[in-house]
């Protein structure tokens, strides 16, 4: 197979989008040859969609983490402790109401918020033990 025309010229891709975006092959599939063309259209027309937004929940999870690591320093440099239970609860009852506003299941809106803090909560504890070892 011929590989696929590169989304942008090298000379109009952004620095931040890297190489790796041409390889990727928006027509895989374990299907291929097993579905009516049809329908195969009809399911790369969707996945396109998916693709977009797979791509943009990359990005703003790396925004989030960078504004993270930015409150990771701070709590570091302040001594402060790396979880604030209060704000968790206030954040997961705010994500539970607007899950349901748009009908999400707001049960998976929860366990995706925790799992995300919980790995913030593991970045500001690597943060705080490098900050308190450059202190010792
Ligand atoms: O806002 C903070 O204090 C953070 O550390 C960020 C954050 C979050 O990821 O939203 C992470 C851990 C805290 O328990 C609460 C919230």
């Amino acid at each position: 197979m011929t590989e696929p025309k590169p989304v942008l010229s090298e000379d109009a891709r952004p620095d931040n989008v890297s190489e790796t975006t041409d390889s990727f092959d928006p027509a895989a599939s374990s299907l291929a040859g097993q579905v009516d063309r049809s329908v195969m259209d009809e399911l790369l027309s969707i996945r396109s969609s998916i693709d977009n937004i797979d791509a943009t929940l990359v990005f703003l999870l790396a925004e989030r983490f960078k504004a993270t690591q930015k409150v990771g320093v701070l709590k570091a440099t302040h001594k402060l402790p790396a979880g604030d239970p209060g704000r968790e609860a206030a954040q997961i009852s705010r994500l539970r109401r607007l899950a349901e506003e748009a009908h999400l299941d707001p049960a998976f809106a929860e366990k995706f918020l925790n799992f995300i803090i919980s790995e913030v909560i593991r970045h500001h504890e690597a943060i705080a033990e490098d900050h308190q070892a450059s202190r010792d």
